[in-house]
Parts: structure tokens; C-alpha cells; sequence
């Protein structure tokens, strides 16, 4: 029997490299498939409209949620974000994992409905505060009032590590990545033994049942 995707969360307050190790597993294993979220933010430079994001308005993005196409929803830095369901629910059924690049809204949403089971969430820290500001304007994309904004949310995202799996200090950026590689690779050892007991457990029932 083939093996449920799993959907792996990956949260973290905005700089401290979510897109950064997503890209760097994606590139370990392609296999892994990226859920695309649709946002009504505005492309950065670089970003492409249906790789990095979907890019919509606020309305289309109501509409998504009105449909019920969304796995989870939610508001971040003012504006709207969320996963479409159908890639994901494709990915399961393909015996594929799902990386979501997600904050703690969607995190908890996703955990909390019927595909709870499948999920691994990992929080990533930042090693400091400076550091993370510095990332943010390193990134070169924002602006002082965007970087300001997304630093004073940061320790709310920060408070919701507890609710994760694991949680990582993404200091060392090879470190991170070799740390998040083994827990995929013990997160997936765990899921196929599961359906190999699953399924010899019904042998051991089925052979008692033939006895008697
Ligand atoms: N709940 C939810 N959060 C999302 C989704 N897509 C992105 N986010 C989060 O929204 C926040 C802002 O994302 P973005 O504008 O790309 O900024 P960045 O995290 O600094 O790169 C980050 O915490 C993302 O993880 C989504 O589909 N659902
Ligand atoms: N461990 C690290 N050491 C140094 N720079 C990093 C590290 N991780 C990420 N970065 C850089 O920090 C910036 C913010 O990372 P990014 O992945 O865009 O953050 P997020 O997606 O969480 O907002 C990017 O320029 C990225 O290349």
C-alpha cells in the first residue's frame, strides 16, 4: 500500500528563512511538492505568479474562500493568505509530502482538521533579534516600514513555537538544513513502518480468525 504524503509546516516570524530552507529540501528531494498559497499581497521582485505565489485580488481571494477551496486562511501583516486544497489533497493521494511555507494561523488550522495526522511542523527561531533584522534588510525587498512592522510581529509568531514538532534555531545555515533533511527522513522511516505494522497486525488477525 502506497504512503499518505505528509504535509510538512514550516512557520517562523517573517527573515528568519522559511523561503530559504524550503527552496534548499525542495532541491535535496523534488519529490517534495511546494503548496503555492495564494495571497493578495504584491509580487516582490523576482517572485513569479504561480511559483512563488498566486497572486490575486482581495475579491478573488474571497471567492477561493466562499468555494471552500482553501485548507486554511488567514490574515498576516494586513493581508490575506492561504493554501488551496486540491494540490494538496492531489499530493496525498500521490503518496507525495507538501511543504507549506505558513504562519501559526494556518499552522493550527491545518493541525486541527482531518488531515491533523499527517502533519510534521517544524518552527524555525532566528539566533537573535539583530540577526533577524539584519536578514530582513539584507533580503533587500522591503521597505523600513515593512521591515518595522513584520519586527514588531515577530515575537507574537515567535509565541506560538510550543504548538510545533520541532523547533530549529536556524543559526548555521547547513546546520538548519541538515537538521531539517533527518527530520524528514525519521518523519517518513516512522509513516511507512506504520503501514507495514498496519498491515501485518491484519495478517496476525486474519490468521487468528482462520484458526477458529
Ligand atoms: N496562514 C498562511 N500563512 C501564509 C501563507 N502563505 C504565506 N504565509 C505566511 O505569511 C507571512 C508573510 O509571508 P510573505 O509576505 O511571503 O513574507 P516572508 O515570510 O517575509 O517571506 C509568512 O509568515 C508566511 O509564512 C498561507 O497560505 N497561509
Ligand atoms: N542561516 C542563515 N544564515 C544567513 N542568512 C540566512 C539564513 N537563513 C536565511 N538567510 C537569509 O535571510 C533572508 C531571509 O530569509 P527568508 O528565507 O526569505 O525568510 P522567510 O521566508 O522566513 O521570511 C534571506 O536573504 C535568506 O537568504
Amino acid at each position: 500500500m502506497n504512503r499518505r504524503g505528509l504535509l510538512i509546516i514550516l512557520s517562523s516570524p517573517s527573515g528568519a528563512g522559511k523561503s530559504f530552507h524550503s527552496k534548499i529540501l525542495r532541491k535535496w528531494d523534488p519529490s517534495i511538492r511546494f503548496s503555492v498559497s495564494a495571497t493578495t499581497r504584491a509580487p516582490r521582485v523576482g517572485e513569479e505568479d504561480g511559483v512563488d505565489y498566486h497572486f490575486v485580488s482581495t475579491e478573488e481571494f474571497k471567492d477561493m474562500v466562499a468555494e471552500g477551496e482553501m485548507l486554511e486562511h488567514a490574515e498576516v501583516f494586513d493581508n490575506h493568505y492561504g493554501s488551496p486544497k486540491a494540490p494538496v489533497k492531489a499530493a496525498m493521494g500521490a503518496g507525495e509530502d507538501t511543504l507549506f511555507d505558513i504562519d501559526w494561523q494556518g499552522g493550527q488550522q491545518i493541525r486541527n482538521s482531518s488531515l491533523g495526522n499527517d502533519v510534521v511542523s517544524i518552527f524555525l527561531l532566528p539566533p537573535s533579534m539583530a540577526v533577524l533584522e539584519g536578514r530582513l534588510r539584507s533580503r533587500g525587498q522591503d521597505s523600513d516600514e515593512v521591515i518595522a512592522n513584520r519586527m514588531a510581529k515577530s515575537l507574537d509568531e515567535v509565541s506560538h513555537w510550543a504548538e510545533y514538532d520541532y523547533v530549529l534555531v536556524n543559526d548555521d545555515p547547513d546546520v538548519c538544513a541538515q537538521s531539517l533533511k533527518a527530520i524528514l527522513t525519521a518523519e517518513r522511516a516512522r509513516r511507512e513502518r506504520q503501514i507495514s505494522l498496519n498491515d501485518f497486525v491484519r495478517e496476525l488477525q486474519t490468521e487468528y480468525e482462520d484458526q477458529t
